[in-house]
């Protein structure tokens, strides 16, 4: 295997078959293209954003990506290994992170649960230690090791499943919405984390979120994927120019004025002496800080990033010869699960 082939996906599909209601007392099968023809190629080390909107296909790829689920067509390769067939091997060269499901068990202290992991996975004593160690420091979690799961905030526990998932230093980590619900502190906990975990071991990043800050302060390449075809592979910046995104400076004046006017963006909206400015998403907000700040009494200021949702619908409109399949529907069942650290449920 080469490491430019670290994960490979040719022309990868998922076909669910699903009986749907149709009227009072038909049932109809139907068929689901969860995953159409996707091929990529993911070197070693490298951290890339799996983006896309709700139904897109996005945990359904990462589903295969562990071996959970096994593809209806094409050829699907990591660290050389083909995951549905050879699972177990896959597990220990993996780990996986799902944001809406946790590895932990609930109702014990959070060590236990490493504890159990540790057992489980056959992680070698020295090298258990060691990235417990090393996951309790740059994860800040010594204050919550003797304390139950269930009495973790949103923020704590992800960080304690981000461990977990580590505690056997996969080459691979699968990351779906790690951010999801945080509070900027503990986004910014986790994404220094991931950072740092990818510099100094090379581990191998999929990400999937909803938030486009993520991307950019980690990834250097992102994939779009919608109705289960990738629409787009490349720099985050090419993306916002594809789909003609825009960014929002809102600054805050020190008083109520007429709307800003300054070069490269323009006013949308004002309330008091709060206005927000539209500009290009691939342009540095950094110059158009500095006019407004020598111009205006600023008092502060904030970017927000364009979601998805609507960087994807440019996309769409300017690509409008393109066809687009079934809208997605959310997979049931999905929070409260508890998950292995390959992915695989778990019993609760
Ligand atoms: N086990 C399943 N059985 C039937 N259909 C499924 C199953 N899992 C996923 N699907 C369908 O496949 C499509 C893709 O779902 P998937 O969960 O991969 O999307 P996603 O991009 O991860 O979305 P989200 O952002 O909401 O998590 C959806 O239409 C979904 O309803």
């Amino acid at each position: 295997m080469d490491d430019a082939d670290f994960i490979m996906l040719d022309g990868i599909e998922k076909v669910f078959d699903v009986r749907r209601k149709v009227g009072r007392f038909r049932r109809e099968r139907q068929r689901v293209r969860a995953v159409d023809g996707i091929s990529f190629r993911v070197p070693r080390g490298e951290m890339v954003g799996y983006i896309g909107p709700n139904g897109a296909g996005k945990s359904t790829t990462i589903k295969m990506l562990t071996g959970i689920l096994t593809p209806s067509g094409g050829r699907l390769r990591v660290a050389g290994i083909d995951p549905s067939r050879e699972r177990t091997r896959l597990a220990q060269r993996i780990g996986v992170v799902f944001g809406q499901r946790t590895t932990l068990w609930w109702d014990l202290p959070l060590i236990d649960s490493y504890r159990l992991m540790h057992r489980m996975y056959r992680v070698p004593d020295g090298r258990f230690k060691l990235n417990l160690e090393r996951c309790v420091e740059l994860l800040d979690l010594g204050a919550l090791l003797d304390v139950p799961v269930r009495q973790l905030s949103l923020g704590q526990r992800m960080r304690g499943d981000i461990a977990a998932a580590l505690l056997h230093d996969p080459e691979v980590l699968y990351l779906d919405e790690p951010t999801i619900g945080l509070d900027v502190i503990s986004k910014a906990k986790v994404r220094d984390f991931l950072r740092q975990l990818n510099a100094e071991r090379g581990t191998t990043v999929l990400l999937t979120t909803h938030d486009l800050t993520d991307i950019e302060q980690l990834c250097r390449r992102v994939m779009v994927i919608d109705h289960g075809r990738l629409l787009y592979d490349g720099a985050l910046a090419g993306l916002h120019e594809v789909g003609r995104s825009e960014r929002t400076l809102v600054v805050d004046l020190e008083r109520e004025l007429p709307p800003v006017e300054v070069v490269g963006a323009r006013v949308v909206k004002v309330e008091g002496p709060r206005q927000w400015l539209a500009f290009p998403a691939g342009a540095s907000a950094a110059p158009l800080v500095a006019r407004i700040a020598a111009e205006y009494p600023l008092v502060d200021l904030s970017v927000r990033e364009p979601d998805i949702e609507t960087v994807i619908a440019k996309m769409y409109a300017e690509r409008s010869d393109e066809e687009p399949g079934e809208a997605g529907s959310e997979e049931a069942g999905r929070t409260g699960d508890r998950l292995g650290t390959d992915g695989s449920r778990l019993p609760n």
